[in-house]
C-alpha cells in the first residue's frame, strides 16, 4: 500500500516520497528585478527532503506582477538565480517545479509597465485590496485584453517555459487557480468577453488550453502539472456553475497526459460547505492522472488520503514554511515547528531560514 513515505513518480518526475511542498509567496525576491533572492538558494535547498518542490508563483512577464517582492522567469538575470536555486536543491536529491504565473487583474497601475492598466479578460475591477508603499490600495480597473494581448501573452508562457527549463527546474506547474489571469478566463464572473475567448465553457476555457500547448511545446506533458481552486472565491473570483465548468476543465485536461492536477480544496481557516464538498468529490472522479491535494491537512489526514488511494500526493504550505523537514518529522513522529505569520511575507531570514531543524531542537 502507498503512503506518504512512498517513493514513485508523477509523470516522469521521480519522487522520494508524496510530501510535496506547496507553492508559496514568500515577497523577498528583489522588487526592482524580480530577481530571486540569494536567501532562496539556502530556503529551497533546506527544504530538499521534499518528495516535489512547487516554486513559489513566479511572474511570466513583468505585466503579470500583482505583489511587491515576487519572482520573475522573464530575464536572463531571473533565469540565472533560479539556476543557483535548483542546482542546491538538486545537490540535496530533491524535486522543484516552478510555477508559472500571472496575476491579471489583480494588480495596480503601481506594478504595471508604464503605469497602464492591468490586464483581463473583461474590465471588471475585483473587490480586493493590493499591497504596496507600505499600505493597502483598492486593485485598479483592468484592461480588456485584446485579442492580439492574449497571443502575446501566450507567447510570453511559451518563453517563460522555455526559461524554466534552461534554469533546470524538473518540471513546470500552470497557475490556473486562486483568481488569477487563467482563472479569471475560465469563469463567468470575471469573463464577459463576446469573442471566441468568451461565452460558453468551451471558450472561456480556450485561454488555459492555448497556455498549456504553448508550454507542451517546451516540455514535455509528463513534466508539466497544473493547478485548479473550483471551489475557491479568492480574489473576487467566482463562476455560476463551477461543478459544469470545471467538470468540462477537467476532461478536456484528461486529454493532455500532464504530469499531475494539484488542487486546492481549501483555504487555511475557511469552512467548506457540504455543497463545495459535493463539488470537489465530483471533480475528484473525473480527473484522471495523478493527484496532489492541497488545503490544510496534517499528517494525519494526509497520511489517510495517499493511503486510501484519495491522493497521490499532498501538498503543505505553512507547515513547510516553518518545518524545513518535514518529511523527517513524520516519519519519526516528530513535533512541528509552529509558523509564525508575521514573517510570512517580506523581511530577511527570519522566518524565512532560520526555522530548527529535528537535530537543532534536542
Ligand atoms: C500566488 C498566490 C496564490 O496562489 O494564492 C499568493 C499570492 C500572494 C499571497 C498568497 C498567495
Amino acid at each position: 500500500m502507498t503512503d506518504l513515505f512512498s517513493a514513485g513518480s508523477t509523470g516522469t518526475i521521480e519522487l522520494r516520497n508524496r510530501i510535496f511542498m506547496a507553492p508559496l509567496t514568500r515577497s523577498r525576491a528583489h522588487d526592482d528585478t524580480d530577481i530571486p533572492s540569494d536567501m532562496a538558494i539556502t530556503y529551497y535547498a533546506q527544504r530538499a527532503s521534499s518528495g516535489l518542490i512547487v516554486s513559489e508563483a513566479t511572474q511570466i512577464n513583468p505585466q503579470g506582477k500583482g505583489y511587491i517582492q515576487t519572482p520573475g522567469i522573464y530575464t536572463a538575470e531571473q533565469v540565472s538565480k533560479w539556476r543557483e536555486i535548483t542546482d542546491a536543491v538538486h545537490a540535496k536529491g530533491g524535486k522543484i517545479v516552478l510555477q508559472l504565473w500571472h496575476v491579471g487583474r489583480i494588480s495596480h497601475t503601481h506594478f504595471q509597465p508604464d503605469g497602464q492598466a492591468p490586464l483581463a479578460p473583461s474590465a471588471i475591477q475585483p473587490d480586493v485590496e493590493v499591497f504596496f508603499d507600505g499600505q493597502k490600495q483598492p486593485a485598479s480597473t483592468p484592461k480588456a485584453m485584446r485579442v492580439e494581448e492574449i497571443e502575446n501573452t501566450v507567447e510570453d508562457y511559451r518563453q517563460a517555459a522555455k526559461n524554466a527549463r534552461e534554469a533546470g527546474f524538473d518540471g513546470v506547474e500552470i497557475h490556473a487557480a486562486n483568481g488569477y489571469l487563467i482563472d479569471q478566463f475560465l469563469r463567468d464572473k470575471t469573463n464577459q468577453r463576446e469573442d471566441e475567448y468568451g461565452g460558453s465553457v468551451q471558450n472561456r476555457m480556450r485561454f488555459l488550453s492555448q497556455v498549456t500547448e504553448a508550454v507542451l511545446s517546451q516540455w514535455d506533458a509528463s513534466q508539466v502539472g497544473i493547478r485548479l481552486s473550483p471551489i475557491g472565491n479568492q480574489n473576487d473570483i467566482d463562476d455560476s456553475d463551477p461543478l459544469g465548468t470545471f467538470t468540462y476543465i477537467i476532461e478536456r485536461l484528461n486529454q493532455y497526459g500532464l504530469a499531475y492536477l494539484h488542487m486546492v480544496e481549501r483555504f487555511p481557516g475557511l469552512p467548506t460547505n457540504n455543497k463545495d464538498l459535493k463539488i470537489q468529490a465530483a471533480l475528484r472522479q473525473a480527473w484522471q492522472g495523478f493527484y496532489i491535494a492541497n488545503g490544510d491537512y496534517d499528517y494525519l489526514t494526509a497520511q489517510n488520503a495517499v493511503e486510501s488511494e484519495y491522493a497521490d500526493a499532498v501538498a503543505f504550505g505553512r507547515t513547510y514554511i516553518a518545518n524545513p523537514d518535514l518529511a523527517e518529522r513524520f516519519e519519526v513522529g516528530a513535533s512541528l515547528n509552529e509558523p509564525d505569520p508575521d514573517t510570512f511575507y517580506g523581511g530577511g531570514e527570519e522566518g524565512y531560514t532560520d526555522y530548527p531543524f529535528m537535530q537543532q531542537d534536542s
